[in-house]
């Protein structure tokens, strides 16, 4: 019997040049596709783009992207192009809403237009807001409490009113903390400015920034400090290439959390980041973050149903020591004399 070899799937990676992006690429050459980076590098790295081509551009210009779904036979499209600073969207929510909303119905229409209908979306916990209950499962009501959360969620809507009416199926993925880096070192978490507790703390010890501060001592949690639920990216990217494999299986989209269902506090993390480091953390502690809720855990077991999820490196030693392994390398000790005044 003959046998057939099916040349390997293009991905259009919108986004891919990311954080979250980037190690999906890596995942999805991996597992045989070939990740096609669509991206304008606005706080993308043009060294994480490692596993395929690149097309500069962005998904505003929706003639753009159909050309590049065209040119390269994409089968099928991970969307991580936004912006995602919680704080920066309630300064400037326009800059939200005009590339996380518009953009992506610039990218969808980019997609009817070339043909391609399935759609992988990035979307987030903050889409939930300030739950009074853990864990947080998906039928728990969506109430976002700034205008990225806000986005998301729109973009949500968005997808299933156009899974109803036209040839578009999607799975939006709802990560709660993504953390951690690349366990081969290839790639990590890189932004600036950086908001996030894991880098920042990590920043703090490599010399970059000194207000490193505990957000808030005094919530209603075992040591008063925030709990979360950290998800390594490597999780993340694996779930995005299960979630692909089933749209392309011709199956059904939908929503689906991405989390531990295990929650640490700041604490706990910091605790885990100065045992790897040998190095103690300034105890530093300052008032709450606005907006920030006391706890928020996954109930990520549809995930695990209906895409087979089940991460490996979720662990909170894993994460701390993949992302310390990585912040070494991307910000080197510095100010390791004390200045002279
Ligand atoms: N990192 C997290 O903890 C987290 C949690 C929940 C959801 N998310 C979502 O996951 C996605 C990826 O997040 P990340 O942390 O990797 O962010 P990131 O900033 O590292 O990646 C976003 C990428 O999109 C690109 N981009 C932005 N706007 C674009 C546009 N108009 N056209 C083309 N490219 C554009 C950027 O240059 C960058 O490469 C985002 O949609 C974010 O909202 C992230
Ligand atoms: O310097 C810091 C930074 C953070 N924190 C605390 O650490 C916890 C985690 O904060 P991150 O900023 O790392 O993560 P968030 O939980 O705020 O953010 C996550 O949820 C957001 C929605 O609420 C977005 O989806 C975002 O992309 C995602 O990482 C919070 O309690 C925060 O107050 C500190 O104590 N000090």
């Amino acid at each position: 019997m003959e046998t057939e070899i099916m040349a390997s799937q293009s991905i259009l990676v919108v986004g891919g040049a990311g954080y979250v992006g980037g190690h999906t690429c890596k995942a999805l050459a991996t597992a045989g596709f070939r990740p096609v980076v669509f991206d304008n590098f606005t706080t993308g790295h043009r060294d994480f783009v490692r596993w395929g081509p690149v097309v500069d551009g962005d998904i505003r210009d929706a003639v753009a992207v159909a050309d590049a779904i065209r040119s390269h036979d994409i089968a099928a499209v991970l969307h991580f192009a936004a912006c995602a600073y919680v704080g920066e969207s309630v300064t400037d929510p326009q800059k939200y809403y005009d590339n996380n909303v518009a953009g992506t119905l610039s990218l969808l229409r980019a997609m009817l237009n070339a043909g391609c209908s399935r759609l992988v979306f990035s979307s987030t916990c903050a889409i939930y807001g300030q739950p009074d209950e853990v864990p947080i499962g998906e039928a728990t009501a969506p109430n976002p409490v700034n205008p990225y959360g806000a986005s998301k969620l729109m973009v949500e809507r968005i997808l299933s009113d156009y899974a109803r009416a036209y040839d578009i199926r999607a799975i939006a993925l709802r990560y709660f903390n993504a953390c951690g880096a690349d366990p081969d070192g290839e790639i990590g978490e890189l932004r600036d400015p950086e908001t996030h507790l894991i880098p920042r703390a990590m920043m703090a010890l490599q010399g970059y920034i000194d207000d490193f501060q505990i957000f808030g001592s005094d919530y209603s949690t075992a040591d008063g400090t925030a709990v979360r639920d950290y998800i390594h990216v490597s999780d993340l990217a694996d779930a995005h290439v299960a979630a692909l494999r089933r749209l392309l299986d011709g199956q059904a989209g939908g929503a689906y959390n991405l989390g531990t269902g295990q929650g640490f506090s700041v604490k706990e993390v910091l605790d885990a980041i100065a045992a790897e480091a040998g190095e103690a953390l300034p105890e530093a502690r300052g008032p709450r973050r606005e907006g920030d809720p006391a706890a928020l855990i996954a109930d990520a077991r549809q995930a695990q149903d209906v895409l087979g999820f089940s991460p490996k490196y979720s662990d909170l030693p894993t994460i701390v020591r993949t992302a310390w392994a990585w912040h070494r390398r991307a910000h080197p000790r510095r100010n390791a004399e004390p200045e002279q005044r």
